[in-house]
């Protein structure tokens, strides 16, 4: 029986979800959430003509001669109006972010200026218009100046509130449970038993779900006993997450008990094993509300299919546009042999060729059971089901890993 291919099976793990309901956050909550809804000013800015330097206002055409003496009329500062108008003669102190006073239509710089008592003289002739923000510079009420499904950065978050919002509408953040299978499994730190190891995959996925703005769930480990997976499973649900993540126990093994599991209690399995390397015990359905994505137990294969199908999944439902992962082209570093009907996806590092072109050079050593591999490779070359050989030079298909 042929192996689901990759789009189609990232075709089913998308087919359902639905950007999340939006939710109104502080903006000091809200660096990196997606915005839910376009953001329009609430004001103009600035909202009249103010100045953008320290000096005095004048009427430019009060000055065609220079020196020329103006009667020093009062002060304006940022916060600080001015009541009245500059006349004919007059001029006004004014610091940066002052209001334009009326009637006045320039600002001199205090460098270009000496005072004596009341009196101000200009020794060089302004340019009209000089040194003012107009109104409305930077926006108009009413803009839109942050559209729907922006990731939000720090920029923005500034942005959002000049334009008077304290709260902005962004969509919730998906829950997401984490839970790991395997009798053989302790945690970092501790002394590992005769055949234990040391459970690791959790950490580079938890880490890769919240950076895409999830909520993790950390369910922890369980033993390869059916009543404890099914009653972690029923954990997941009872806490209303919207991802289900189970790793490891996805193979045939007779200790694989995540889809026996997840079948006694109803799953709607849309798929399990597809055609890729690593990954292929892949699997997927949907729990009641919740969507289940089970990842292998290798380390490689679980990152690899977390990148390739949690990633699209949480951007889906977070309200991106950028769903799926963008590709780049390279130039290989090494030569491969012709691929089988797996697509695969090789750890590689990426450097830059005398002509400063991309290249991509895979690690001679693909066995999904390596970390190091993983963490050091900062791609994966993409390997089409049946690719012919690969030369050193030619072009190849690459994903960037997250840094
Ligand atoms: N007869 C077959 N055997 C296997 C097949 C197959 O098609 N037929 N597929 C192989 C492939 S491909 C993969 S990938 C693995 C996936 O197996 P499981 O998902 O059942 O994973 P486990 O057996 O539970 O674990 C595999 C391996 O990874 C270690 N592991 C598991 N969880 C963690 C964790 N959280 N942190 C660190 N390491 C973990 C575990 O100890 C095992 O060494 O199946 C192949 N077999
Ligand atoms: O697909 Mo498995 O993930 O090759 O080791």
């Amino acid at each position: 029986m042929s192996l689901l291919p990759v789009a189609d099976a990232l075709e089913r793990v998308l087919a359902k979800a639905r950007p999340l309901p939006a939710e109104h956050v502080a903006l000091n909550e809200a660096y990196g959430r997606v915005l839910a809804e376009d953001l329009r000013a609430l004001r103009t800015q600035p909202p009249v003509d103010v100045s953008a330097m320290d000096g005095y206002a004048v009427r430019a055409e009060d000055i065609t001669t220079v020196p020329t003496e103006l009667t020093l009329i009062g002060e304006v500062a940022a916060g600080r109006p001015f009541t009245g108008a500059i006349e004919a003669g007059q001029t006004a102190r004014i610091f940066t972010g002052g209001e334009l006073p009326a009637g006045a239509d320039t600002i001199v710089v205090q460098e270009h200026t000496r005072r004596e008592g009341d009196k101000i003289i200009f020794a060089t002739l302004p340019q009209a218009g000089r040194h003012i923000r107009k109104a409305g510079l930077d926006f108009f009420d009413n803009d839109i100046l942050l559209v729907r499904s922006r990731v939000l950065t720090d920029r923005d978050l500034s942005l959002a509130a000049a334009m008077n919002h304290p709260l902005v509408p962004v969509h919730r953040k998906p829950r997401v449970a984490m839970l790991a299978t395997g009798d053989e499994l302790v945690l970092p730190g501790q002394t590992p038993g005769p055949g234990q190891i040391i459970y690791s995959n959790g950490f580079s996925i938890m880490a890769f779900a919240r950076r895409l703005g999830a909520e993790v769930i950390d369910l922890g480990i369980v033993a390869d006993r059916l009543e404890d997976t099914v009653s972690a499973i029923r954990r997941a649900r009872d806490a209303n997450v919207d991802v289900l993540v189970t790793m490891g126990g996805a193979s045939v093994g007779d200790y694989d008990l995540v889809q026996k599991a997840l079948s006694a209690e109803n799953i709607d399995l849309s798929f399990w094993k597809i055609a890729m390397r690593p990954g292929r015990p892949l699997m997927h359905g949907q729990l009641g509300e919740m969507q289940v994505l089970g990842l292998p137990g290798n380390p490689v294969s679980a990152y690899v299919c977390a990148f390739l199908f949690l990633g699209p999944l949480l951007r889906k439902m977070t309200g991106r546009h950028d769903v799926e992962n963008p590709t780049e082209q390279a130039l290989l570093g090494s030569d491969l042999p012709e691929n089988d009907e797996r697509a695969d996806y090789l750890r590689a590092r990426i450097s830059r060729s005398v002509r400063g072109a991309l290249v991509a050079t895979p690690f001679p050593l693909q066995d999904s059971s390596m970390g190091r591999v993983l963490a050091h490779a900062d791609c994966l070359v993409l390997r089409e089901p049946l690719a012919p050989r690969g030369a050193v030079g030619s072009i190849c298909t690459i994903l960037k890993l997250p840094l």
